[in-house]
């Protein structure tokens, strides 16, 4: 079963929750996983089944990293937001380059996540 996570800083949560709602058929079809805001607003608003990690800044990003290390992730689509620093920063580039070491598909912006989404409906 594919597995995505699903992840975004505050500011571009909308966005997310918009772009899960227009691939909704397709995202119920995968096993997501959601650090822990991101995935309480998917579940209010979308049909879809998300676990849930801790919330970014308490652990969150490394929980979806530690997937990335155990091979239990193909895709991660992470809205960051480009303009405020995080005080979890650390995290964040540990993930980022976690997907790296593991060469694990990550689309940081909307444009990116498309081309994501539309390749793993291409690989099944
Ligand atoms: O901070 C995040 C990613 O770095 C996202 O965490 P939340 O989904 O808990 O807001």
């Amino acid at each position: 079963m594919t597995r995505v996570a699903l992840i975004a800083h505050d500011e571009p949560k909308p966005d997310l929750v918009e772009f899960a709602r227009s691939h909704e058929e397709q995202l119920s079809d995968y096993e997501l996983v959601a650090t822990g805001t991101t995935g309480k607003r998917l579940v209010a608003e979308t049909d879809l089944e998300v676990e849930r990690t801790e919330s970014g800044p308490y652990g969150g990003d490394m929980m979806i990293g530690a997937a990335v290390a155990d091979g239990r992730l193909d895709g991660i689509i992470f809205l960051r937001d480009p303009l405020r620093a995080q005080p979890h920063e650390p995290d964040i580039s540990a993930l980022l380059r976690i997907c790296d070491v593991h060469n694990i598909p990550l689309a940081t912006n909307l444009s990116s996540a498309e081309f994501l989404i539309e390749g793993l409906e291409n690989a099944e």
